[in-house]
């Protein structure tokens, strides 16, 4: 198949081989110019890669739609269209922090945007207040609701949890929203580790029951003996962070530790000289229990009636984890039974607890969720999540978002190239698509020397889908929702991996977007399988279209795209250019691809301006032209 190419100004040019490819993968510095170099004026992709050991748990990318603001949609309350663009500098960012956070934090937010200190808001404050604002921070004590991120109508784009546990914030409606959650996972480990362990040795001795006497006036020496820890065996229920370090400290006072974790590797736990074991292992054999995991549905109440029957009579119990693992009514009515001998609890289902006869019983030592409150804890949680949230805002990558995917640095430097032709690719094949009619299936083919199994295309797919769904409705799509998106407007994307005859230096040869089941308004789009079909590559850093339907073609995806189909014959260039030329509208690229001699060409040309009906028109009247349509990128 011929094919032929010219520049802006008339003048042919070789066409570029197909196979030749710059290299897409720039340095990791020179990665955000790079983007934004290449970046249609309407979207711009940028992010940050960070090598910090405190930000090396994973990295995400966050999409910005500089130019599109667009109405919410009906569907959903939730489906609003956000502006992520980083604001210019006279439009500071509004960051509203609703629990106490560390002063170095607030200084760092306040150097990049207005914060706002407002603590104990009622649920309908925080409501009326988060729609002017860009940035929310919690700790636990504020619950982040549907309702929140509803009241948002769209402009929240970060929630940042100046701690662990997310259980406070409608991840769900987050994700829905496109807004993305950020935490700041390990700057609280180790206060959260010595709670533990200072409520362990509290409890074993009676120590605030014992001072509380003593205050009392009162001198009962033998009331409150305690029981030792050496040689007693503790069971970590979760052995992640907190855990593997309430484990160590634990060892260190000589106690045999165990632990439950159905998803801890056994390197670590070997590392620690701790033994993981089945749940009811540990319910049965433990002294001590100590618990670690997060509050999800699956550990919902699972310390409940049943739990509590299998271990063994006289245990103790800490809890710093989420008051809402243990049911604590079964708690007491195990405290009463003595099954278990003692409790100690930072955490409760309702915080602060109302009338909790569990708060009140002598067996039970409580402290008001203290686990992540030291001052050193604190100052490098307020830290840690004032970084992210600021990076989050500037559309930097998060090492420590919760409600997007992980993906190495490493792969993301080598896609980045890719994200632009992925998401142009989906936004012209919608538009190939003829009105009326519903898309369902769209079929996704990669090309890469690579082994099929090790390409990521979790971004492309993510790409692909905004560029789809936004021409044609009112929702905004990011990493954060477009599994999410695609799968409320029905669409089924499928992913084919294909192992190209061409480098493999580079991630991805060529994308091709396929949409089945569909009419489309320019004939010469659809494949011989009946499908849409168009395929793109990154040449020079630039995305290209290199197919259209069966014809190849080669034109740079920048600007808007005329698509032509007509008789192969000589002066066609010519012709069409002097229509637009006359109008005013600037060719930034054409090419020509032949599919028979003398008889079908597959014109593509790239124009810098939208032209207007009447010049359209007179591109259709041109005798030999036989199908045409405009396409917007
Ligand atoms: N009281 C406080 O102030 C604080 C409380 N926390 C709580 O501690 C929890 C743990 O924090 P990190 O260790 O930093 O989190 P992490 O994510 O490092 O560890 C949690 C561990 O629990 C495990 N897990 C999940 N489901 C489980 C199940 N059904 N049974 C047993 N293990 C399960 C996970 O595999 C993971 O290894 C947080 O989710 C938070 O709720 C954390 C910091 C301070
Ligand atoms: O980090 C966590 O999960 C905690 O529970 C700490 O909560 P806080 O930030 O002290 O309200």
């Amino acid at each position: 198949m011929a094919m032929a190419s010219a520049s802006a100004k008339g003048v042919f040019s070789s066409p570029l081989p197909s196979s030749s490819f710059s290299n897409p993968s720039p340095k990791s510095s020179s990665l955000l110019s790079f983007l934004r170099n290449t970046a249609s004026t309407t979207t711009a992709i940028s992010f940050k890669l960070s090598h910090s050991p405190s930000h090396s748990r994973c990295h995400f990318f966050t999409v910005n739609n500089v130019l599109k603001t667009v109405a919410p949609t009906e569907n959903s309350d939730l489906n609003h269209s956000q502006d992520l663009s980083p604001p210019s500098p006279n439009q500071r960012s509004t960051i509203l922090v609703s629990e106490k956070l560390g002063e170095a934090g607030l200084e760092l937010l306040r150097s990049f945007g207005d914060v706002e200190c407002l603590y104990d808001l009622s649920p309908d404050e925080l409501c009326s207040k988060i729609s002017s604002c860009d940035a929310l921070i919690v700790r636990s004590g504020t619950k982040v609701t549907r309702q929140v991120f509803e009241a948002a109508k769209g402009r929240l784009k970060v929630v940042g949890r100046a701690g662990v546990g997310i259980d406070n914030v409608d991840l769900q409606a987050a994700t829905e929203s496109g807004c993305l959650v950020v935490n700041a996972p390990t700057a609280n480990t180790v206060a959260a580790a010595e709670h533990g362990i200072a409520l362990l040795a509290a409890m074993a001795r009676n120590v605030a029951q014992a001072d509380a006497s003593v205050k009392a006036g009162k001198w009962q020496r033998s009331k409150y003996v305690g029981v030792s820890l050496v040689g007693k065996t503790l069971a970590v229920m979760g052995f992640g962070k907190v855990g593997s370090e309430v484990a160590r400290r634990a060892k260190g006072l000589g106690m045999h530790v165990i632990a439950h974790d159905p998803y801890a590797p056994t390197d670590r736990a070997r590392a620690l000289g701790v033994e993981l074991v089945s749940f009811n292992q540990a319910m049965e054999t433990a002294d001590f229990v100590s618990l670690h995991m997060p509050l999800t549905p699956t550990t919902s109440k699972v310390f409940n009636d049943e739990t509590f029957a299998k271990m063994k009579k006289g245990v103790r119990i800490v809890n710093v984890a989420r008051g809402g693992v243990i049911d604590e009514d079964a708690l007491l009515r195990a405290l009463e039974s003595g099954i278990v001998a003692q409790a100690a609890l930072d955490v409760f289902t309702e915080e602060p607890p109302k009338e909790s006869k569990l708060v009140q019983h002598e067996n039970v030592t409580v402290t008001p969720h203290l686990g992540a409150s030291t001052k050193e804890a604190q100052a490098c949680v307020a830290i840690e999540i004032a970084e992210a949230v600021v990076g989050a805002l500037k559309g930097e990558l998060s090492a420590t978002a919760v409600n997007a995917p992980m993906v190495p640095p490493e792969v993301l430097s080598e896609l980045s190239p890719y994200f632009l032709v992925a998401e142009k690719l989906g936004r012209l094949a919608v538009q190939l698509v003829a009105g009326g009619s519903g898309i369902r299936d769209v079929r996704v083919i990669y090309r890469s020397a690579r082994n099929p199994d090790v390409l990521d295309t979790r971004l492309l797919r993510a790409m692909i889908t905004k560029g789809i769904v936004e021409p044609i409705s009112a929702s905004f799509v990011n990493l954060v929702n477009a599994d999410f998106t695609a799968k409320q407007k029905g669409l089924r994307i499928i992913e084919e991996r294909i192992v190209a005859d061409s480098s493999p230096e580079f991630p991805v040869d060529s994308i091709q977007v396929q949409i089945s089941n569909v009419d489309s308004k320019f004939k010469s789009a659809v494949s011989n399988n009946g499908d849409i079909s168009i395929e793109g590559k990154v040449k020079f850093g630039i995305p290209h279209l290199t197919c259209v339907g069966s014809s190849a073609v080669d034109v740079s995806l920048e600007g808007n795209l005329i698509l032509c189909r007509q008789v192969d014959q000589p002066g066609m260039i010519g012709q069409v250019g002097n229509i637009l030329a006359e109008n005013n509208v600037n060719v930034s690229f054409m090419s020509v691809g032949r599919t028979v001699r003398r008889k079908k060409a597959i014109m593509a040309i790239g124009v810098d301006e939208e032209p207007d009906k009447e010049t359209l028109k007179r591109i259709g009247e041109v005798p030999a032209i036989e199908e045409f349509v405009f396409l917007k990128l």
